[in-house]
């Protein structure tokens, strides 16, 4: 492993239970200020808090360096787990790079993790932490709202839809079919910003997403790069965008999206490199002829979900989450057709580090169960004040620059309403 860090507490604790506490309340109210992690969808899902051991990675083994690490940990772990659920029992939140081989990806087990599945819910604590103490956080009060200052990142508005037209024409020249490009925006506030208040409103205002948070990168994803439960595998492949519009406008957006064969051009190579990569892991891997529209509060995308099963034998079958996430990421959904084209003119265009934005995010315990979304629609904190957004658009041969710079716009804007209030 190179450019490893691992750090854990002297005396790792080695005891973790698990106990049943469907009166916890509501997970993201639980969070404190410090080392939030969370994963909640529809109320449900993980939080956690306090570090019981860490790892850092990068390199091109980085993945299978993490997975070794995780089963070593667990290994010795004495656990008492009175539920036996997906989540519960220990569990590693995980911040993968975009490019794990560059970039550092980081792996937290928590102190102390609640979750919620199917209206049942739990506690799981290391060590000497009692799970039945655990209980929910005051919010300080609001106070008045933030003031904001946004700033360029890498490039300026009118250098990225320059390197967007370039994306185009190295496209249609037949040197690629499909690249994501992505910016950044930068964001200063005149008061240090609160995770927890910024990943409830996240929650609330897209509660079909996943609101996730791992090492100060914050977000509300709508795209699951793979779930695991036994051998069950799916994924929410999304690629293809509109922006919302007010009454039949709304409508005449939707409807124009459906019928794009631009839109439905940069779709099918997302879910074909989520399909390709999976399907050697497989022995039935299902995808929708036709994608459907998922609506979120400030754009709409084309999405397909894809199901499998994992199979019994062989060395895929044995295959854990991680290793499966580091097989299909990246997809065309945040990388492009064919992947190492796309990456190597990502390189070149976008003139910025993503660092852990594109990357997987989510979750994985023990049993090898777990959840893994694309770090999407979210920013890193940066100091107490400060976080840089991130958002990124699909090129296809018929991509409009500027249609594209208001696509980020609108992306942006789901994080920005978290930080405006
Ligand atoms: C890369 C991003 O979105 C991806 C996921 C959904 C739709 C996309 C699109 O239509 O371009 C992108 O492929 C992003 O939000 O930063």
């Amino acid at each position: 492993m190179t450019a490893a860090a691992l750090t854990s507490p002297d005396a790792p604790a080695r005891t973790v239970s698990t106990v049943r506490a469907d009166a916890a309340g509501e997970l993201l109210g639980l969070l404190p200020a410090d080392g939030a992690l969370s994963w909640v969808r529809h109320g449900e899902g993980l939080v956690g808090w306090g570090e019981a051991a860490r790892l850092e990675v990068s390199g091109p083994t980085a993945l299978a360096d993490a997975a070794r690490w995780w089963a070593e940990y667990t290994a010795d772990l004495d656990v008492d787990d009175e539920i036996g659920l997906p989540g519960s029992g220990p569990v590693l939140f995980a911040s993968i790079a975009f490019d794990p081989t560059a970039g550092t990806s980081v792996f937290v087990v928590p102190e102390v993790v609640v979750g919620r599945r199917d209206g049942v819910g739990w506690v799981t604590a290391t060590g000497a932490i009692d799970p039945r103490a655990v209980a929910a956080v005051d919010l300080p009060d609001e106070g008045p709202a933030l003031r904001l200052r946004y700033a360029d990142g890498a490039l300026d508005p009118a250098t990225w839809c320059a390197a967007v037209a370039d994306a185009v024409q190295r496209i249609t020249a037949g040197d690629l079919a499909k690249v994501v490009l992505a910016r950044d925006l930068l964001v200063s506030a005149d008061a240090p910003l609160d995770p927890r208040r910024l990943l409830r409103r996240l929650a609330d205002r897209f509660p079909d997403c996943w609101t996730f948070s791992v090492d100060g990168l914050l977000g509300a994803t709508p795209e699951l790069l793979l779930r695991r439960t036994g051998r069950e595998l799916s994924a929410r492949v999304l690629a293809g965008t509109a922006p919302r519009g007010a009454g039949a406008e709304d409508e005449r957006l939707a409807a124009g999206l459906i019928g794009s064969a631009k839109d439905r051009a940069e779709h099918e190579l997302a879910v074909d490199s989520l399909v390709r990569a999976l399907e050697p892991y497989c022995t039935r891997l299902t995808a929708p002829a036709e994608p459907e529209l998922l609506t979120l509060a400030n754009v709409r995308h084309l999405a397909s979900d894809v199901v499998g099963t994992q199979r019994r034998s062989g060395s895929r079958g044995r295959a854990g989450l991680l290793e499966l996430v580091g097989a299909v990421h990246p997809t065309a959904a945040v990388c492009g057709t064919p992947t190492p084209d796309a990456a190597a003119l990502i390189a070149e265009l976008e003139g910025m580090d993503r660092g852990r934005y594109a990357g997987p995010v989510g979750w994985l315990d023990a049993r090898g169960d777990g959840e893994f979304g694309l770090a999407l629609r979210c920013a890193e904190l940066t100091g107490s004040n400060g976080a840089r957004l991130f958002a990124g658009c699909g090129i296809v041969a018929g991509s409009d620059p500027v249609a594209e710079l208001a696509e980020t716009q609108s992306k942006f804007a789901a994080f920005q309403a978290a930080l405006e209030g």
